[in-house]
């Protein structure tokens, strides 16, 4: 059934086109079978703007044969063909980039100049998978028996799940697509439920292109629903392959509904991230570092500085440091000019952040900027922060006296909080750091040359920042190890590679 429009959009558009009601499947904007639908709610604001397809498994099939039938065709197309589509969408892309990311603020919350941020760090990775498409080559191998000879093609391995997070949907949900339709495969979408306009958009923008008609459907889906969708996903026969980024429970689940049919996966999952200050660091470039890491998106993206370790011989100088920039923040709705720190995404994120700090204050920690609560109205702010009432606000809190007991060492925060602890030893700290299931991303501040290799070689993480605290980049391998995942996203050859198969031909010649 096709979908109708209504929306009360609380913001200018300089196309209205970029945003519409209604999933997509082979081409058409849909309703969901059950007619139903759910509400999108700006966390600036707490209300309502928007409403889409509740989509449950019922809708699953559809998109998936209409992903499989486009697939017949497209995997054939030329990587050249491939690519120059993938160009173009881009190229749409980038000229849609003010209507995306007032969508995003809308959707996300975070602040417009994060939101355009995203849509700019969203298209480095489709101009990477431009060139990536012509480049993914088998090989010939010289064999070990006489009159034999052996070769590799590459395949793309099918039709592709996509389960996109709300954090940064636009960037992640390129980096998948852009990826996978490079390799010559199609995809069924599903965003969060926080964030589904975005997606839309971008696939509407993907058939403008010239993609065919099927090779990016998008299933819009209510909390409720998600799991029945995402199982749906993952168990159907035509789906070849599931790209997941979330958190690391979610992640063990798809990787067991997948391990039924042995079906490929890439997981991108939870983070605790440790950021290590040693005392001869560049202390204003780690503070300036730890500021656009841990403020980023209020806290809120996988790699994040989670653990903050410092060393005693520089904690008081360090803090001090970190109080006088955090304090600069304005707490705002993404849309107003001064807001540097947008609200959390979600009431179950501001819940979390709540019980973390009540937690770690509980076991001693000490608050030394904001309250640890959500802000309720114009009086409930710490210090100069104002506080936005109606949306999910909660002032940048720092805590210090952080124990690696406490609860926020030990889980992803995901919210404008940030603990300080104190280390001693090079030794100390690098068992501490990598105490933990997880292995996202670790940082490290020092300008020992030596130490520096030495903690990118013991470091337990999949990515490390060598006096940097932003790994990021289409051209380099993204992902974790241990429990924060496995495959990579972004970089040469490995990123098109989880969407591709490795067939061997084996030939004997009759003459030699
Ligand atoms: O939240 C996870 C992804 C953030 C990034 O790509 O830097």
């Amino acid at each position: 059934m096709p979908a109708q429009q209504q929306f009360s959009v609380p913001f200018e558009l300089s196309n209205k086109d970029h945003l519409h009601l209604g999933c997509l499947v082979d081409g058409q904007s849909e309703s969901a079978r059950s007619g139903q639908t759910f509400d999108i709610v700006d966390p600036g604001s707490g209300r309502t703007w928007a409403s889409y397809p509740d989509c449950d498994e019922s809708d699953v099939n559809a998109a998936v044969e209409s992903a499989h039938r486009a697939f017949l065709n497209f995997s054939k197309w030329t990587p050249r063909k491939r690519a120059q589509c993938l160009l173009r969408w881009h190229t749409l892309i980038v000229d849609a980039r003010e209507d995306l990311a007032r969508i995003l603020v809308h959707e996300t919350g975070k602040p417009l100049k994060e939101a355009l941020g995203e849509v700019d760090y969203a298209t480095t990775f489709t101009w990477w998978f431009v060139g990536e498409a012509e480049r993914a080559h088998g090989t010939t191998i010289q064999s070990a028996i006489a009159g034999r000879r052996s070769l590799t093609v590459k395949q793309p391995i099918g039709v592709v799940a996509a389960l996109i997070p709300w954090n940064f949907p636009i960037a992640l949900a390129l980096r998948k697509a852009s990826a996978a339709m490079a390799a010559g495969c199609t995809m069924v979408m599903k965003p969060s439920p926080e964030t589904p306009i975005s997606t839309i958009s971008l696939a509407r923008l993907a058939i403008q292109a010239g993609f065919p008609p099927g090779a990016l459907n998008v299933l819009t889906t209510s909390l409720k629903n998600t799991p029945a969708v995402a199982e749906g996903l993952c168990l159907h026969p035509l789906v070849k392959k599931v790209t997941f980024t979330g958190s690391t429970r979610v992640g063990k689940i798809i990787a067991s509904l997948c391990s039924r049919s042995l079906k490929k996966t890439t997981l991108e999952l939870g983070g605790n991230c440790p950021f290590i200050v040693f005392e001869d660091a560049d202390t204003e470039m780690a503070l300036d570092q730890l500021a656009a890491l841990k403020w980023r998106h209020a806290g809120q993206a996988c790699v994040s500085a989670n653990r903050v370790y410092v060393h005693r011989s520089i904690l008081e100088e360090f803090v001090q440091g970190l109080i006088r920039t955090t304090s600069l923040l304005r707490v705002g709705h993404g849309m107003e000019d001064q807001t540097t720190l947008g609200p959390v995404t979600t009431l179950a994120g501001l819940d979390k952040a709540e019980e973390l700090v009540k937690d770690a204050v509980g076991k001693g920690a000490k608050m030394l900027l904001g309250t640890g609560r959500r802000l309720a109205g114009p009086s409930d702010a710490a210090g100069s922060l104002e506080s936005p009432a109606g949306g999910f606000f909660m002032a940048p809190t720092i805590l210090t006296g952080v124990t690696d007991t406490m609860r926020m060492s030990q889980e992803e925060i995901f919210a404008p909080v940030l603990g300080i602890s104190v280390f001693d030893t090079e030794e100390e700290v690098t068992a501490r750091a990598n105490e933990t299931s997880m292995g996202l991303a670790s940082y490290v501040f020092t300008k020992d040359v030596n130490r520096l290799w030495r903690m990118f070689e013991n470091l337990e993480a999949g990515m490390i920042g060598l006096n940097t605290g932003n790994s990021s980049a289409a051209e380099a391998p993204f992902g974790g190890i241990k429990e924060s995942g496995c495959g990579k996203e972004s970089g040469k050859d490995v990123a098109i590679d989880e969407f591709l198969i490795t067939k061997t031909g084996t030939l004997t010649l009759t003459e030699s």
